[in-house]
């Protein structure tokens, strides 16, 4: 019997709608090679919907999700909308509402891709960012607005659960890995929550035997990522450190659009959710030109998470086969589509295959 995958697919808005279609056609065509199928719900959630509906997804839509195998997400955001107000009306409350507290991040130069700095040759590493508390979160507000008094304020969360069990994750990638484990921190700046971040990183990896943990400022470590990119594995990162530090990564490893993102429920009891790193990108969107390697790498890391490994493998080597062979999009400094790397993918997904 065939197995079949359920997996709702969101393009969301700008370049999620170009670079979403091209990772599910090389997706289908590894299920096809590899014997499996995928089911996909296609979702008009985002934008528009908001404009023409007041939200961006339905009420219920949570629960539309929950008994999928993954969800596939493009990106959300439009000019003339606040972005937080379509973050906050998707992706947050899809990460939040089924606890996909890691938000895993791998990235490496690809083959093809020229390194912007030194060392970027050899860069392979992995952010692991906290995805559910942190300094996002909803407690706080806002008061005299409009009046010199103006003023909002912000809670970070960090709970020892919270912190423990993303150190975990990060500490059993990192024995499987190089042995080493970085800790984004500013505990010498931010006096309560840092300092309580390091003392449970510490505690937790200290549990794991072997992995040796160092403890970077963030400051220093955003200036070692462009020095020593190569003296990085992996790292784990509150989550707005590892939101800025996989953008940095991502450029470092030639472009943005090449990073891909596993939002990841650990204990399976709910779905993940895969993506790519950007967003909507308005100022390329509609032309047809943005890279969709971050959403095909992420189309990857969701076969490996459903146990498609084969499939996953397929996939990174045709994309990577197709960059190596000099078919790039504009952010790699190439001049291929969209539509013809997508091309290329597939076509070198079809000879591997004979
Ligand atoms: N997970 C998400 O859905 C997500 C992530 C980041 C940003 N956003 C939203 O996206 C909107 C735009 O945000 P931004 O401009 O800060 O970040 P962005 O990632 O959309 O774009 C930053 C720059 O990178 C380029 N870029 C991004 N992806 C690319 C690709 N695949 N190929 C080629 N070039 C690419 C863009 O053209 C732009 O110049 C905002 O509304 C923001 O809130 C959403
Ligand atoms: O988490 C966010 O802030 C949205 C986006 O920037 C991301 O990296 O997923
Ligand atoms: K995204
Ligand atoms: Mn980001």
């Amino acid at each position: 019997m065939t197995t079949v995958y359920t997996v709702d697919s969101i393009p969301g808005d700008g370049i999620g709608r170009e670079v979403v279609p091209a990772a599910i056609r090389c997706i289908d065509e590894v299920a096809r090679i590899e014997g499996f199928e995928v089911t996909w719900r296609e979702r008009d959630w985002g934008s528009d919907r908001y404009l023409a509906d007041g939200a961006m997804m339905p009420a219920d839509g949570i629960d539309q999700l929950a008994d999928g195998d993954g969800i596939f997400l493009g990106a959300v955001g439009q000019p003339g909308i606040p972005d937080h107000v379509t973050l906050w009306g998707l992706l947050i409350p899809i990460r939040r509402s089924f606890m996909q507290y890691v938000n895993l991040r791998p990235v490496r130069l690809l083959p093809g891709v020229e390194a912007r700095v030194s060392g970027a040759e050899k860069l392979d590493a992995v952010v692991v960012r906290e995805n559910v508390e942190g300094e996002y979160s909803e407690i706080g507000g806002r008061a005299y607005d409009g009046r010199p008094e103006g003023m909002a304020i912000q809670q970070s969360v960090f709970t020892h659960a919270g912190v423990s069990r993303v150190a975990e994750f990060a500490a059993d990638l990192a024995v499987r890995r190089s042995g080493r484990l970085i800790s984004a921190t500013k505990s010498n700046g931010i006096l309560h929550a840092m300092p309580f971040w390091d003392e449970v990183v510490e505690e937790t990896v200290s549990r794991s035997g072997t992995v040796e943990l160092e403890s970077v400022l963030i400051d220093a470590l955003a200036a070692r990522v462009v020095l020593r990119p190569d003296s990085i594995d992996v790292i784990v990162a509150s989550n707005l450190f590892g939101d800025i530090l996989s953008d940095l990564l991502a450029a470092v490893a030639g472009s943005i659009g090449v990073a891909p993102s596993a939002n990841l429920n650990p204990p399976r009891e709910h779905p993940s959710m895969f993506e790519p790193v950007h967003g909507s990108a308005p100022d390329i969107a509609g032309k047809g030109i943005a890279n969709p390697v971050g959403q095909m790498w992420a189309g990857a890391l969701m076969l490996e998470h459903l146990g498609e490994e084969q499939a996953a493998k397929r996939l990174v080597i045709a994309f990577e086969a197709a960059l190596a062979d000099g078919i790039r999009t504009a952010d790699l400094a190439g001049t291929a589509s969209t539509l013809d790397f997508t091309e290329a993918v597939i076509e070198r997904l079809r000879s591997a295959a004979r």
